[in-house]
């Protein structure tokens, strides 16, 4: 048996030829040896482990576990670079050794915990070394020391068992072995057989205690990789992690190997290194938890902004960061997506004019932002307010739909507070504003604690929608409310009356002879005319009464408050309007003379809804037009019948005209100063089936009111000249035709003219026999109009007459525009002519005019022959009137004058 051999004494070629006869060195991974370092590694739960041999040069890793290691240069080789190869070196804490700064503790694997176990041969040689590592620093219990050793004298065993392997020592065994070989050998399979023995039992021991530490390693690795997020622990100089989980190796796309040899702030992008490393040092050297947010940057380069966690740990008397990072670009994006929103939300804010509030109910704060006092016309400041003081803005007039809007909303009645209401400016001033909102939050007894919605300024909105109100219910012209609120107030009023047990009186007013004034002065003139009535009827009524205009000149009022059976209040507002309309009115320098019919009807006897009512008005108003005009009538229930009548006029009227009811009766016109016959007026009647035989005022106003007076004047045009043109051919001489022409046949000249051209045509008559004959204040209006027409008549030979003369303007001037050939002194002169020293006057100078003119002058209405007379002796041209004949049937006059 070879001598033991002290540590020192083994040279360097010893060791080398040693390895080499174990056929050991530079030999790929064997899985015996593995398994011895897999083992070691177990036996003290080191991370790092392997089984190296010395050469001389380097300390060759045979097997290892948990590095990547190939060799270890001499220099490097700590156990082999020192006195006492034999025994155990064991670096607890290699940071705080004075091998401090050896590279493989400074260096990448950055290993704070060593302890190399000899390898020591059975002749005392050491050849190599079981070595673990950690990367915390640690100490190492008996039991592990003892695992060690045991592992690494198996590992010697393994060696030998190798040695008697070889092919020599085959041979050997098969008789040539040299004389204490087989001596060695048993020697060695009996220590090899103890040796597992001993470890076996030595594992059987630990096996318990180390499934206990393997299952609680399992437990708290599981823990730390299943934590949400990247888990690291950090050592105690901050500068690297020592332990982490799966996550922070997807987070940094770095192997484990890697990470392991990385500084925490080696993940971080640049700016953010230097908060990251004063973060570890507040957790390491001031025990503070932080929260740090940063990017990190992989191994890629791709960035993600992650928020670390950093709390200290303290361990063996020294102190860790043991945090998790998570990835928080979703809630970044989040939050960007937020920013966004909330920058395009203040733009669009900014522009419509919005503002946000949000009210703690619980804390009875309502949050304003910015835009709040920019809507009321301040500068844009955010402002708390309590709910009291929020409702003290508001108008008094809102408060109660305001608080009810709001109740509902608490409750849930309605789905949101939706208010418009009047809060002041920063002036003062009322303004309107749009106020929606919703419940955001209520708490586990469904009770809102939260109201969040917006407000904005619809002062504008709200003037426009009071002037469209206004517009809707008001006459344009004269700013009297329309048929529309006439109908409403009428509607309240009923209402009101019957509640309160008063009547009251609802009037229609409509303007005589307005279509006149309208229709001969323009309708400027009687725009302004409207006016003034609506002035006028307004001053006669108290500020709490209604006077509306219900378009033309139809005007209602209602008179409130009156009592049941009292009818004299109506009736003395109906006067005061009478004798207001009867006070000239000045009007485009034009001294104006109007009057009015009113109807009356009172509530409730007349009626108990606003229909009634108003029909009944309307009744008594035809009533008071009928009675002649500029007076009032109250409804009676016999006026009914009258009314039905006058409404059914127009319709038989029109029957009239189909069926032939109408007939012309003619008048004879005579010359004064020979009494010989000078012409015929055509004058129509209705030849009414039951009612008999019906003058012009019966029908004629209706006729004009509803239009047909154009086809009954153009009948009676075309009928009288056929007639005339009879009489001509069978007296042989001509015999002139006047026919009354009416406004509204003029307003449409083109038809007329047409009318006329049709009539010439079809009875052939001479143009000069037709005179037509239009009133002195029908042709006032638009003479311009007028003069075109009449003259396009004239050319046609037709000639004209002015009829009425003498009640308009009696100003001759304005005849030199038209083409007139005639005038008609009105009746009313004729009638007094010889009595009356002011009608004679009148005529005389009418007659000097209009034959300074070179006119023709007819006198109306002569029925005595002291009127005769009298116009004789003026000088008078012509004259018509009961004297010689009132109108008559064409059969009579051509039995009287034609044949
Ligand atoms: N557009 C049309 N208007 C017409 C037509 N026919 C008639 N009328 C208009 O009706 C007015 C009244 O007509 P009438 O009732 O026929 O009265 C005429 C005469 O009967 C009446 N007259 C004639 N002489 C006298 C008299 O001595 N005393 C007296 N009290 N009345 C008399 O005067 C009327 C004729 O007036 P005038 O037309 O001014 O010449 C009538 O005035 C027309 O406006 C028609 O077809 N179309």
């Amino acid at each position: 048996m070879a001598a033991l051999k002290r540590p020192g004494d083994v040279t360097d070629e010893e060791r080398l030829a040693r390895l080499k006869a174990y056929r050991v060195l530079d030999t790929p991974p064997e899985p015996a040896f593995d398994e011895l370092v897999r083992r070691a590694q177990d036996a003290v739960r080191a991370p790092m482990a392997w089984l190296s041999f010395f050469d001389g040069e380097r300390e060759w890793i045979k097997a290892k576990a948990g590095v990547a290691l190939a060799h270890l240069p001499r220099e490097h080789s700590l156990a082999f670079n020192r006195g006492e190869p034999a025994s155990a070196l064991l670096i607890e804490d290699a940071a705080r050794s004075q091998f401090a700064e050896h590279p493989l503790f400074a260096g990448e694997l950055r290993v704070r915990f060593f302890c190399a176990m000899p390898l020591i041969m059975p002749d005392g040689a050491v050849l190599g070394t079981l070595t673990v590592l950690d990367r915390i620093p640690r100490t190492l219990s008996p039991q592990e020391r003892t695992a060690l050793e045991n592992l690494a004298t198996l590992a010697v065993a393994r060696l030998e068992t190798r040695l008697l392997q070889a092919p020599a020592v085959v041979a050997a065994k098969a008789g040539a072995l040299e004389g204490n070989a087989e001596e060695r050998i048993q020697h060695l399979a009996r220590e090899y057989q103890r040796m597992n023995e001993l470890l076996e039992e030595e594992i059987g021991l630990r096996r318990g205690a180390e499934d206990k530490l393997r299952r609680e390693k399992e437990f708290s690795d599981a823990m730390i990789q299943s934590l949400p997020g990247a888990f690291y622990l950090v050592g105690p100089e901050g500068d690297h992690v020592l332990r982490w989980n799966a996550s922070l190796g997807l987070a940094t796309g770095y192997t484990d190997a890697e990470i392991a040899t990385m500084r925490p702030q080696d993940f971080m992008s640049p700016k953010d290194r230097a908060p990251l490393e004063a973060a570890i040092r507040q957790v390491i050297e001031q025990g503070k938890e932080v929260t740090v947010e940063a990017e990190v940057v992989d191994r890629a380069g791709n960035v993600r902004p992650y928020a670390f966690s950093g709390r200290p740990l303290r361990l063996g008397g020294l102190t860790y960061m043991i945090g998790v990072g998570r990835d928080i670009t979703l809630r970044r994006r989040a939050e960007q997506q937020m920013a966004r929103s909330k920058e395009r939300l203040d733009l669009a804010l900014s522009s419509s004019n919005l503002a946000l509030w949000d009210w703690d109910i619980v804390a009875d704060r309502v949050y304003y932002n910015e835009s709040w006092a920019k809507l009321l016309g301040d500068a844009p400041r955010e402002a708390t307010f309590g709910s009291a003081e929020v409702l003290s803005w508001t108008h008094p007039e809102d408060r109660e739909i305001f608080e009810a809007s709001m109740g509902n909303a608490i409750r849930g009645v309605s789905e949101q507070f939706d208010c418009e209401y009047r809060v002041p400016n920063a002036v003062g001033e009322w303004i309107w504003v749009h106020s929606r909102g919703k419940v955001t939050m209520r708490n586990d007894s469904n009770r809102a604690v939260r109201l969040t919605g917006t407000t904005t300024n619809v002062t504008k909105r709200k003037a426009a929608e009071e002037r469209a109100e206004y517009l809707a219910t008001r006459d344009a012209l004269t700013g009297l409310p329309n048929r529309v609120l006439l109908h409403d107030r009428l509607e309240q009023c009923i209402v009101n009356a019957a509640r309160n047990q008063v009547g009251f009186a609802f009037m229609f007013i409509d303007l005589d002879r307005f279509k006149t004034i309208n229709d001969s002065l323009g309708h400027q003139v009687g725009d302004e005319l409207l006016k003034r009535v609506a002035a006028r009827l307004t001053a006669c009524v108290r500020a709490s009464d209604t006077v509306a205009r219900l378009g033309g000149d139809e005007f209602a009022v209602i008179l409130e408050n009156l009592r049941d059976d009292d009818d004299e209040g109506a009736q003395q507002v109906a006067e005061k309007m009478i004798a207001a309309m009867g006070a000239p009115m000045l009007v485009n320098n034009q001294h104006l003379n109007t009057s009015c019919s009113i109807g009356i009807s009172l509530y409730p006897v007349d009626g108990k809804d606003s229909a009634t009512l108003m029909k009944n008005a309307d009744v008594a108003m035809y009533y008071a037009k009928d009675k002649g005009r500029n007076n009032y009538q109250f409804f009676s229930s016999e006026m009914n019948a009258r009314a039905q009548e006058r409404l059914s006029v127009e319709n038989y009227l029109r029957l009239a005209l189909r069926r032939g009811e109408l007939v012309v009766h003619y008048q004879p016109r005579m010359k004064v100063a020979t009494g010989e016959l000078a012409g015929v007026e055509a004058l129509i009647r209705w030849q009414h089936p039951r009612r008999g035989l019906l003058p012009p005022n019966r029908f004629i106003e209706v006729a004009e009111e509803s239009g047909l007076i154009v086809p009954i004047g153009e009948w009676v045009i075309e009928n009288a000249c056929k007639q005339v043109r009879q009489w001509q051919l069978a007296a042989k001489k001509d015999l002139q035709l006047s026919v009354n022409v009416s406004i509204g046949q003029v307003i449409d000249g083109d038809r007329l003219f047409a009318a006329v051209q049709r009539a010439l045509a079809l009875s052939g008559i001479d143009p000069a026999t037709l005179e037509l004959e239009l009133t002195e204040s029908l042709l006032m209006q638009n003479i311009d109009e007028k003069v075109a027409l009449l003259n396009r008549l004239g050319k046609l030979g037709v000639g004209l007459a002015i009829d009425d003369f003498g009640t308009g303007y009696s100003s001759l001037s304005y005849l030199k525009a038209l083409p007139v050939d005639s005038i008609k002194i009105d009746s009313s002169f004729v009638r007094d002519i010889h009595a009356d020293p002011n009608d004679e006057a009148i005529i005389r100078a009418i007659l000097a005019m209009a034959h300074s003119m070179g006119l023709r002058v007819v006198a109306e209405g002569v029925e005595t022959p002291e009127q005769l007379a009298a116009l004789r002796e003026l000088g008078c041209d012509e004259y018509q009137g009961f004297l010689t004949s009132a109108a008559l049937p064409a059969e009579e006059f051509e039995q009287r004058y034609v044949k």
